[in-house]
Formats: structure tokens, sequence, C-alpha cells
């Protein structure tokens, strides 16, 4: 761990890689999501990650679903990655907020015609009345746009995680794993330590 990168971006896109290459049964991208809901209590989910860069981790989803409305009122989050394979672990905390409408338009035109017709027909984390109710809708939006180009619904998009920490865990033996901690100083500068395991 001495010699880990300064930049906790570089490691983070190191580990993604190896994992992604050695274990490719594995969903690398899936990580867990933590938000404090309007209610006070945090809830986790799994999201997919769909970009890195030096500016934030990206995911898509319905922003007015549980986690949208959380974001809303509290745009700190965390997620988290477990990558089983490789002993390894990534926390994430930063400050979640919406990529552009371009961005959005550009990633939901790449999603197959199916995944676009399920965000448009689902109203995410809304009571529905049967799974039929659901089926029907998709149905119903499949003849009305038959022919046609899907586009983007305002309520579906991208949210950009701008970290403010990132903590790296490789497993070792006797438990005494390495971790090391990468905490955003006032001048945008990454502080790096070693934390005990
Ligand atoms: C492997 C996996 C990947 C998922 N990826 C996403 C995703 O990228 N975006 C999303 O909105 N939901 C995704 N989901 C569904 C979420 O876990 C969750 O059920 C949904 O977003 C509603 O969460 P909410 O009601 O807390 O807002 C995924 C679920 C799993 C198991
Ligand atoms: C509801 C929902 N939205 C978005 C996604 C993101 O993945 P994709 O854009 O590849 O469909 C997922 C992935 N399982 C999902 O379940």
């Amino acid at each position: 761990m001495e010699n880990t990168p300064d930049n906790p971006f570089q490691l983070f896109k190191e580990w993604f890689n190896d994992v992604d290459l050695c274990f490719p049964d594995h969903e690398t991208n899936a990580m867990t999501l933590s938000t404090i809901g309007v209610d006070g209590y945090p809830k986790n989910r799994i999201v997919l990650l769909k970009k890195f860069t030096v500016d934030g981790f990206v995911f898509y989803t319905n922003y007015e679903s549980t986690k949208g409305k959380a974001i809303a009122k509290n745009p700190k989050v965390s997620v988290s990655f477990f990558w089983e394979g490789a002993e390894r672990q990534v926390i994430i905390r930063g400050i979640a907020e919406k990529v552009s409408d371009a961005e959005s338009d550009a990633y939901f035109n790449t999603r197959p015609r199916g995944s676009q017709l399920g965000a448009m027909a689902s109203n995410q984390s809304q009571v529905i009345a049967s799974r039929e109710s659901l089926k029907s809708k998709v149905d119903a939006l499949e003849k009305q746009y038959e022919g046609k180009t899907l586009t983007r619904p305002v309520y579906w998009g991208g949210y950009i995680i701008k970290p403010n920490v990132i903590e790296f865990w490789q497993g070792r033996p006797n438990r005494l794993h390495d971790r090391v901690d990468y905490v955003l100083g006032e001048n945008y500068e990454w502080n790096k330590s070693q934390l005990a395991p």
C-alpha cells in the first residue's frame, strides 16, 4: 500500500480494470448506493456504474424514485463495491448531482429499445396494481411508438457522484488487511492515509 498512487481515481481504475479482466462473470460495475431518505433513515440498493472519470462516478435511474427524492433532499451519498474474488472493497462518499440533459439523452439513446420502454413505463418505486398493469403499459407504449425513435423521459437520467472520500480495502491474511483512505482537501488535493484494519 506504500506504493499506491497519490490519486484515488488512478487506483480505482487499476482495481476496476483488474477485477473486470480477472472475474468476467462478476458484475464489476454493480455498486451499493446509500442515501439518507426523506424519512431520515439510510437506504441501500444496487445500481450500475456506467462511467467514471476524474469528475466522478455516474449511474442512471428514475429521478422521481425513492432514491431520487432522497438525493433531492440530501445529496450526500455513499457507494460501495465488494469484489469478492479479488478480496477488495471500495467505499466512496460524496455529493450526487444530476448530469446534463445532453449526457442523459446520449446514454438513453444507447440503451436497448426494451430498456427504453421499461424506463418510460415504470414509475419506479410507486405502488403498482399488478405485473399485468405494467405489462399493458409497455404494450400500449410499444404500439404508440411503433417505428418511432424513443426519447428520454424527463424524469429519467444520470447522477454523478463527486467524491470527497474514497477508501480502498484489500483483504490480507490474519485479518491484517490493507486500508487506504483518500480525503479531498480544501485545495482539492487528495490526502492519503493508511488505516488500521
Ligand atoms: C444488479 C442490479 C443492478 C441494478 N441497477 C440499477 C440501476 O442502474 N438503476 C436503477 O435505477 N436501478 C437499478 N437496480 C434496481 C435498484 O436496486 C432498485 O430496486 C431501484 O432503483 C429502486 O430503488 P429505490 O426505490 O430505492 O429508488 C439494480 C438492481 C440490481 C440487483
Ligand atoms: C431499473 C433499472 N434502471 C437502470 C438500470 C441500468 O442499467 P442499463 O442502463 O444497462 O439498463 C438497471 C440495471 N439493472 C435497472 O434495473
